[in-house]
């Protein structure tokens, strides 16, 4: 079957680290849906230079982390990270495009178990990342100022009712 037309998704607002296109200090990730996956092209550069000539693992885990943060939309519930594990196989080079792919594995409960595969324009897979997400309400961020970005998200991101099934 032919693969799904891809179809942008929003960033989560507009500061984000991962996605918000008026960080100074953000990612920039553009991200697509492509059926039930999220993917991203991303070229680290020398901002994000760990050992030299290469990526730092705390930048490829940001990236990670937050791309799982657009599984979301597809979930359709409001989540955040429990625990966020990188698998770090390879080096990653500074300037070549790497795409990093995540989708939702499992659900139990309030429990997202979602995984990420990273990989590079030669076809090597340089890190893989698992994620345990859990579901929030919005009160979660009420108070700490959620703003009016965000709360625009929780309109797009209705959660379903709160009943889990363990
Ligand atoms: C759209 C976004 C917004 C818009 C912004 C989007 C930006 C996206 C960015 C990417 C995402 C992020 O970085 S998010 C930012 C980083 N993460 C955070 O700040 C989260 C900080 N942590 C928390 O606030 C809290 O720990 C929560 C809310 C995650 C969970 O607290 P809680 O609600 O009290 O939950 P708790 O009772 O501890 O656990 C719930 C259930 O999960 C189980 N559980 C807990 N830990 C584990 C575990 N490691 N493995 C298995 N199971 C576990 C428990 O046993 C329990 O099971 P049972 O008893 O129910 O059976």
């Amino acid at each position: 079957m032919a693969d799904p037309m891809p179809i942008s998704l929003p960033p989560h607002h507009p500061q984000c680290l991962g996605c918000g296109p008026d960080n100074p200090a953000g990612l920039h990730l553009d991200v697509h849906r492509h059926g039930d996956t999220v993917v991203t092209d991303i070229t680290f550069d020398p901002r994000h230079r760990g050992a030299p000539g290469l990526a730092h693992g705390g930048a490829i885990s940001a990236a990670c982390d937050d791309l799982f943060g657009f599984v979301l939309y597809l979930v359709e519930e409001v989540a955040v990270t429990r625990t966020l594990t990188v698998n770090y196989l390879a080096p990653v080079p500074l300037g070549q495009p790497h795409r990093i792919t995540a989708r939702l594995q499992h659900r139990h409960g309030r429990r997202l178990h979602l995984e990420a595969t990273g990989t590079g324009p030669d076809g090597l897979t340089r890190f893989t990342a698992e994620a345990l997400f859990l579901t929030v309400d919005h009160n979660h961020f009420a108070p700490h100022g959620a703003d009016t970005e965000v709360q625009a998200m929780f309109t797009h991101h209705q959660p379903h009712d709160r009943e889990h099934h363990n």
